[in-house]
């Protein structure tokens, strides 16, 4: 079994050891390969996927992800951006079904920014779908306005379009996760104004026939946001667009205290799977030793346990991170008076003395 692993940009490496450093005390002999991705790889190789690290990812069973990105490479052209690398990766792959648990630990309740008697035991799931929408859509551009009030002066623009068999994948993939939670599912859409959400929330409704013991409900996306901060516990199981569940999990992510807690898992049509955090590469926090390494841990626990079948080694790094922060150590995004602030590096360390 191999498994890729792509550090990337900013904290990426930063956490990537923590969660390395924790594969390696399961006790078990994993076989890794780590290559450059993102700005690291356009430093060295003048391109953010080169073709070595994409037959690298392509050729191994699971990969596992930091983040890219820098913000002195946003003046690239689009396609030399870190950036493209993930959703390079994500399209070559065919990893179209994101899931992005927001769970609230017990202790953490005091770190989010929402009061403790909303949040407490919060356990959503969201299910973005990732290789389609305006992400992808073509075709995008800038060009002379060709009609309206403003032709001829320049315009950006993108397509936003869902073809029907990405509906439905993605659809399916909801629903069976609901079928194994508590069978509530709710499609998050903007039926309202766009055609392609119309369009969703129609293929949506006519996947549901097949789960019946599943209960839909639609949402747009506006009261979405919303809900999310009103009474997050409303949701279950969440599926929506690549747009809006990039957007809705970030939200969902602070309510379980800190964008550093949210891991994710990017599977294709056979599990296979990239793990990776929810949040980007913090280049305000790079190089100090401070970032949250415990979503990339646990993005390495949903590895485990969805592509390498290995339950009983994603529960002991759940377990350990439980134990962590029971045992008060945090952070400085999850630091609240009372408990101990660690760096990255001290939070990797105790995870694995944590490890049972
Ligand atoms: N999948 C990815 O690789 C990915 C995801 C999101 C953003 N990005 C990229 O990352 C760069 C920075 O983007 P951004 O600032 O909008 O988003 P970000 O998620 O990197 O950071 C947002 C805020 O959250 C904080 N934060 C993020 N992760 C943290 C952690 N583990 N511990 C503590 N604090 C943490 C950051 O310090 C920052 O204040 C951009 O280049 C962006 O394109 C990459
Ligand atoms: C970096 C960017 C391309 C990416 C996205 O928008 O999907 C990120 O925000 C994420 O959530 O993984
Ligand atoms: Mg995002």
């Amino acid at each position: 079994m191999k498994i890729a692993i792509l550090p990337g940009d900013g904290i990426g490496p930063e956490i990537m050891n923590q969660a390395v450093k924790v594969m390696n005390a399961l006790g078990e002999k994993f076989e890794t390969e780590t290559v450059p991705v993102g700005g690291a790889a356009y430093a060295e190789q003048g391109h953010p996927l080169p073709e070595s690290t994409l037959k690298v990812a392509k050729e191994a069973d699971a990969i596992l992800f930091g983040a890219v990105g820098d913000f002195k490479y946003d003046t690239l052209e689009r396609s030399l951006r870190p950036e493209q690398a993930i959703l390079g990766l994500r399209k070559h792959l065919g990893l179209f079904a994101n899931f992005r648990p927001a769970i609230l630990y017990p202790e953490l309740a005091g770190a989010s920014s929402l009061k403790p008697e909303i949040v407490s035991g919060l356990d959503i799931m969201i299910v973005r779908e990732l290789t389609g929408d305006i992400y992808f859509g073509q075709p995008r551009g800038m060009r002379e306005a060709p009609d309206g009030p403003f032709k001829g002066s320049r315009e950006g623009f993108d397509t936003m379009r869902y073809s029907e068999p990405e509906i439905r994948r993605i659809a399916h993939v909801a629903f069976q996760a609901a079928q194994k939670r508590s069978k509530r599912l709710t499609s998050v859409d903007k039926a309202n104004v766009l055609e392609t959400f119309q369009f969703w929330r129609d293929v949506v409704t006519d996947v549901h026939k097949e789960y019946k013991d599943v209960k839909l409900d639609h949402m747009y996306v506006d009261n979405a946001a919303m809900q999310l901060v009103r009474a997050p516990k409303e949701f279950d199981v969440v599926v929506t667009g690549n747009m809006f569940g990039d957007i809705l999990s970030d939200a969902a992510a602070m309510l379980t205290g800190s964008i550093g807690m949210l891991p994710s898992a990017s599977l294709d049509a056979n599990n296979k799977g990239l793990y990776e955090p929810s949040h980007g590469s913090a280049p305000d926090i790079a190089g100090k030793d401070i970032a949250n390494p415990l979503a990339q841990i646990l993005s390495l626990a949903m590895m485990l346990r969805y592509s390498l079948a290995k339950t009983e080694q994603a529960d002991r790094i759940e377990a350990a991170v439980k134990s962590v922060l029971k045992q008060g150590l945090r952070t400085v995004d999850i630091y609240e008076a009372g408990t101990t602030k660690v760096s990255t590096t001290q939070m990797g360390d105790a995870v694995v003395k944590a490890l049972a």
